[in-house]
């Protein structure tokens, strides 16, 4: 069988049609995700039923064809792994016990504990390793250890870090601790997942652009660095994608930098200049803006377009800046997809 799109862009591969997939893609805006919801009862026993989240997971590639399959999980597994208290609230988002001590951090387990908990996740991959079409690529992920973090000292999702940084400027040992474990965690996390059957995967450093000059460079690039190697050295020939969302000038050189296979980029670069200045680097995922999702029509047929266009001289894999919202049109998804796939 001829090798896979999405496999083929990330070893650097021009292709007169970008392989596409969407962050999120199994998610709330979907009725049948609902369904599912629903029936497991609550989004944190989905995740944790193997059979329920393959099943979410396939819905996308079932009604939109995409040409990745992203495991249905999230990023804060991982703390709840490692000892942290884990819930959500309804319409609010996630909860966790917080670390902002000495005494919080020694009571979390050590990064080899991790599995126990996280064995119904590698048991998903291997049930979508067996149902997920040919020509599908399985992407495992994971959240980067700054991202991570901040939800771990500040017990939740925060606008601007604030514990985070807090914690950083006033207990640097400790802070610096936390990112140690997440690293070696997610190291853990990546490994078995690809082991399971995961052929690509992903980190998230979704709260990346809240690190400034030097804090970016030891906070977001060195763990990814640290953990891309060490999952190469495991596992060779497996890519990864990095995430360090809303970089800006410091998407330039990162792949380099850390030896990440593609870099995912947000919508607040412009295509051409990321074409130009991160492209010449290897392969770049995204850019569209998810409010595209919402509202649809020309606009949306417009930026697409511009982007196909802009990343047609290497390699690329189209997807958005960020996750699709619960409130986007599933309508909308199928006309991006049309107009990347139209010949855009
Ligand atoms: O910062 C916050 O407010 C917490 C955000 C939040 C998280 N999980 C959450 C929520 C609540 C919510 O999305 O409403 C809770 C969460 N995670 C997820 C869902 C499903 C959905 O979006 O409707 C949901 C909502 C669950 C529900 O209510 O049914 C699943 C998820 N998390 C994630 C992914 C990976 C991906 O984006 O494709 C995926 C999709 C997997 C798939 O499509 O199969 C990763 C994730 N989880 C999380 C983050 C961090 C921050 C962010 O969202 O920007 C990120 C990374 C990112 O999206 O940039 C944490």
């Amino acid at each position: 069988m001829a090798e896979k799109t999405i496999l083929r862009a990330l070893k650097g591969e021009v292709l007169p049609t970008p392989p596409i997939w969407m962050m999120r893609q199994a998610g709330r805006y979907l009725p049948e995700y609902k369904a599912t919801r629903a029936q497991a009862g609550d989004f944190l026993s989905l995740c944790y039923n193997p059979e329920l989240a393959a099943e979410v997971t396939l819905q996308p590639i079932r009604r939109y064809g995409f040409d990745a399959a992203i495991l249905f999980a999230d990023i804060l597994l991982l703390p709840q792994a490692l000892g942290a208290d884990l819930w959500f609230v309804t319409g609010e988002g996630p909860r966790l016990s917080t670390i902002t001590r000495q005494s919080e951090f020694d009571a979390l387990k050590p990064a080899s504990d991790v599995h126990e908990t996280l064995s119904p996740i590698y048991e998903t991959v291997k049930i979508l390793k067996r149902e997920l079409p040919a020509e599908t690529t399985l992407i495992g992920f994971a959240g980067a250890p700054w991202t991570v973090a901040t939800y771990m000292i500040a017990g939740r999702g925060t606008k601007d870090q604030g514990p985070a940084h807090a914690l950083k400027a006033e207990n640097r040992a400790l802070f610096e601790a936390i990112l140690e474990r997440l690293t070696e965690g997610t190291i853990e996390y990546l490994s078995k997942q690809i082991e399971a059957g995961a052929e690509v995967v992903k980190l998230f450093d979704s709260w990346a652009g809240s690190l400034k000059g030097e804090d970016f460079d030891r906070y977001a690039l060195a763990p990814a660095k640290r953990i891309i190697t060490e999952l190469k050295a495991r596992h060779p020939g497996i890519p990864v994608i990095a995430f360090p969302r809303e970089a800006g000038e410091k998407y330039v050189g990162f792949a380099k930098a850390t030896g990440a296979d593609c870099v995912a980029l947000d919508n607040s670069v412009a295509p051409e200049w990321a074409a130009a200045n991160v492209q010449v680097d290897g392969c770049v995922q995204g850019n569209l803006a998810s409010s595209h999702m919402v509202t649809g029509g020309e606009a949306l047929v417009r930026e697409t377009r511009e982007i196909v266009q802009a990343f047609s001289k290497g390699p690329h894999i189209f997807n958005l800046g960020h996750g699709i919202t619960p409130d986007a049109d599933p309508e909308n998804v199928q006309l991006m997809i049309d107009t990347v796939r139209g010949g855009a």
